[in-house]
C-alpha cells in the first residue's frame, strides 16, 4: 500500500523583529533587549519564523541580517524619532528619543526597502516607515493637530480606543478588509507630511493618519496601531501578520 505522504508544511520564512533596547532597568544594571512577547507570537501564529535582531552600527552586519531574513517588522517603543530625521528642529511636545535604536531601524529598513523585501512597521515602526521614505511626523498630535481625538488609551491595550476607516484597494484592505475596525491606540504623534507616493491606507474619524503604505514596493505596510496586542479581542487582526508572512514566503521563492 503507497504511504500516504502528508503535504509538507509551508515553509517558515525568516522575519526579522527588531528589539527594545534599555541601558538599565530597576531590576539590573546591566543593558538588555526587550521584546514584549506578542510581536514574535503574531509572527509564529501566521506561519513565520521570528528571528531578533540585535543592534549593530557596522553596515555589513545589517546586510548579513537582510541575507538571512525574507521579510522586516519593525516593533514600537515608547520613544520618538529625532526630528532632525524629517529635516527638523525639536518642538514643544516631543518625547524621550532612542537614537542608537533609531539608526539602527533605520538602516535595517533602508536596506530591505532597497531589496523590495517585505516590510511591517508598527506604532513607531510605522511612523519611520514614512520618514524613511521622506515623510514628517507631528511631535505632538495635542498640540499640532487640531481636533484631534486622545490617541492614548489609559484602558487595556488589548480593547479598542477608536475606529479606523480602511480604505479600498490597499494592501491593508487585502489583509482585513475594507471599511471601519476598531483599533487599539497608544502614540502622541503621526504622520504629517507623507512619504515620497505613500498613499493613506486607514484613518481616525478625526483624520489623524492610521496606516500607509508604499506602492513602489511589494508590500512596504505601516500601522499606527498594535494589532499583535488585539489577536484575541478583534482576531481579524491577524491578517496584517499573515500578509506579512505570505508576501515573505514569496520575496525568498
Ligand atoms: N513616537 C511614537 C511611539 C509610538 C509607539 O510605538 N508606541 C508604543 C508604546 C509602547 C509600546 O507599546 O511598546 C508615538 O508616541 O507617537
Amino acid at each position: 500500500m503507497m504511504h500516504k505522504t502528508h503535504g509538507q508544511a509551508p515553509r517558515r520564512p525568516n522575519i526579522g523583529i527588531t528589539p527594545d533596547f534599555s541601558a538599565s532597568r530597576p531590576d539590573s544594571v546591566f543593558p538588555s533587549y526587550e521584546l514584549r512577547a506578542a510581536y514574535p507570537e503574531a509572527v509564529l501564529r501566521a506561519g513565520g519564523l521570528p528571528l531578533v535582531l540585535p543592534y549593530s552600527d557596522d553596515a555589513a552586519c545589517v546586510e548579513s541580517y537582510l541575507d538571512r531574513i525574507s521579510g522586516l517588522m519593525v516593533t514600537g517603543g515608547a520613544f520618538d524619532i529625532p526630528p532632525d530625521a524629517y529635516g527638523e528642529t525639536a518642538r514643544e511636545g516631543l518625547g524621550p528619543m532612542k537614537p542608537p535604536r533609531t539608526a539602527f531601524e533605520t538602516a535595517l529598513m533602508r536596506g530591505a526597502l532597497k531589496r523590495n523585501m517585505p516590510v511591517l512597521g508598527i506604532c513607531g515602526g510605522m511612523q519611520l516607515l514614512n520618514v524613511v521614505l521622506g515623510g514628517t511626523l507631528f511631535q505632538d498630535i495635542g498640540l499640532e493637530v487640531p481636533g484631534a481625538n486622545s490617541h492614548q488609551q489609559t484602558h487595556d491595550r488589548t480593547q479598542p480606543q477608536h475606529p479606523v476607516e480602511v480604505r479600498d484597494g490597499t494592501h491593508l484592505s487585502e489583509a482585513l478588509g475594507r471599511g471601519q475596525l476598531m483599533v487599539n491606540s497608544t502614540h502622541h504623534q503621526a504622520v504629517s507630511k507623507l512619504g515620497e507616493q505613500v498613499v493613506v491606507s486607514a484613518t481616525a474619524p478625526d483624520g489623524v493618519v492610521e496606516a500607509i503604505e508604499s506602492p513602489q514596493h511589494v508590500f512596504a505596510l505601516g500601522v499606527q496601531w498594535h494589532p499583535e496586542l488585539m489577536l484575541q479581542t478583534i482576531p481579524l487582526s491577524a491578517g496584517i501578520f499573515r500578509l506579512l508572512v505570505q508576501k515573505s514566503r514569496e520575496h525568498r521563492r
